[in-house]
């Protein structure tokens, strides 16, 4: 029998985040992302320092992602000054071959662009689907503090972005809340002919604390696909994440 689709796409999560042990390195200090491919790696992670394998420390992107590591007694740092990683381990609601991403289907987009920009390192690990001729299909994440949204809908409704408040998962006549107590708007441009611009005109309206634009934030993508795993890095041709040497 075939496997599902959805059955495919987990594979191919499972495949990327086994990829990305690689990259982790023994004593190394680690962004945790979120989201379901993220999980997967987080796991990974916490049964090779359960089996005594490896000592890291990490912080993570969300509640939930720190509620695994956890799990697993990852020793976990509080934000603090001078605090860096050498590694963000996160998945990614679309990408394209520039490694621009969209972020933020779980909510988590803020503390996900805090720790990539705090990293030496951001590898993303996705499923193939992810990976886009254009981004834009899927709906754009921003983090909004609640007074401002009337004003956040009619400067993004100028912009052609369809604003839609998320609601809440639970309860679908409350809005979605992020971790730190915010609203998420989803913007339903359909096609980004020019994220670097639009990241600039979304940083100009008052009230929108982060998009889910990660540009020029990436370092690598590791993407499952089919039985294999490959490696993009900006201006290089894929290669299979088994013979990628240039790791951190
Ligand atoms: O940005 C994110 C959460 O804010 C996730 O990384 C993104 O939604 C991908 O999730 P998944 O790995 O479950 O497909």
């Amino acid at each position: 029998m075939q496997p599902s689709t959805q059955e495919q796409t987990d594979k191919e999560k499972q495949l990327a985040a086994t990829a990305a042990m690689r990259w982790v390195r023994d004593g190394m200090v680690i962004g945790l992302g979120s989201g379901s491919t993220a999980a997967q790696f987080i796991t990974l992670l916490g049964q090779e320092l359960r089996d005594g394998k490896l000592r890291i420390q990490a912080t993570a992107t969300s509640v939930a992602s720190e509620t695994l590591a956890r799990s697993f007694g990852i020793p976990l740092l509080e934000p603090r000054r001078g605090l860096r990683f050498d590694l963000t381990v996160d998945g990614a609601d679309e990408l394209d071959d520039q490694l621009r991403l969209i972020k933020g289907g779980g909510g988590a987009l803020l503390r996900e662009k805090v720790l990539a920009t705090a990293s030496d390192y951001l590898l993303i690990i996705a499923d193939s689907s992810k990976l886009v001729p254009q981004l834009g299909q899927f709906p754009l994440p921003l983090e909004v503090v609640p007074f401002a949204l009337p004003w956040v809908l009619d400067a993004v409704d100028a912009l052609g972005g369809a604003p839609t408040v998320r609601p809440d998962k639970q309860n679908n006549q409350e809005m979605a809340r992020t971790d730190q107590g915010n609203l998420l708007v989803d913007c339903h441009f359909k096609a980004l002919a020019d994220p670097e611009q639009l990241a600039l005109q979304l940083q100009a309206i008052p009230g929108i604390v982060e998009h889910g634009l990660f540009l020029g934030l990436a370092s690598a993508v590791l993407i499952g696909k089919g039985e294999q795993v490959v490696v993009r890095k900006r201006g290089a041709e894929p290669v299979n994440a088994m013979q990628f040497t240039e790791l951190p």
